[in-house]
């Protein structure tokens, strides 16, 4: 958990690790959750089902169902990465019913888009977009 502040807002962030014995212990966290990072590895094409099908499970948590969703298509510093569109058609965000939710392309080792998905967030969170 690390508390960070950006724009005067005050963020507690979790960050929950991914691998298939640590994802029953995400709903210990879904309380009072006002949004959701969804970290995808734009280069790994075989996980990307998997991954799909654990966010479409995640959204039916009632938990959540006001939580804002902010999807990163991670790893575009890499060569070839899936883009937001093949992206958000494997997790069928076009689909999803009243959420407020957004896509970037994403990467943490050069910072590639972060600015805009905190600054997007800020907006939303205060009200300013949808
Ligand atoms: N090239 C590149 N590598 C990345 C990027 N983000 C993470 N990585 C690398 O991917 C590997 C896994 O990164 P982690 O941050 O440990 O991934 P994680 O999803 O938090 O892992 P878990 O918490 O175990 O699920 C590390 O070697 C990172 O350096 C990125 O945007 N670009």
């Amino acid at each position: 958990m690390e508390t960070v502040i950006y724009k005067n807002l005050k963020f507690h962030v979790w960050d929950l690790g991914g691998q298939t014995s640590i994802r029953p212990y995400w709903r210990c966290y879904y309380g009072h959750t006002d949004a959701v990072i969804y970290v995808i590895d734009s280069c790994d094409r075989d996980r990307l089902g998997i991954s799909a099908s654990e966010f479409i499970a995640m959204m039916e948590e009632d938990e959540l169902k006001n939580s804002i969703l902010m999807i990163f298509a991670n790893k575009q510093d890499m060569e070839n990465p899936l883009t937001p569109t093949e992206i958000s058609k494997s997790l069928g965000l076009g689909a999803l019913k009243n959420r407020t939710w957004s896509i970037f392309k994403t990467s943490a080792i050069n910072g590639e888009g972060l600015e805009e998905a905190m600054n997007w967030l800020v907006q939303t969170l205060q009200g300013g977009k949808s």
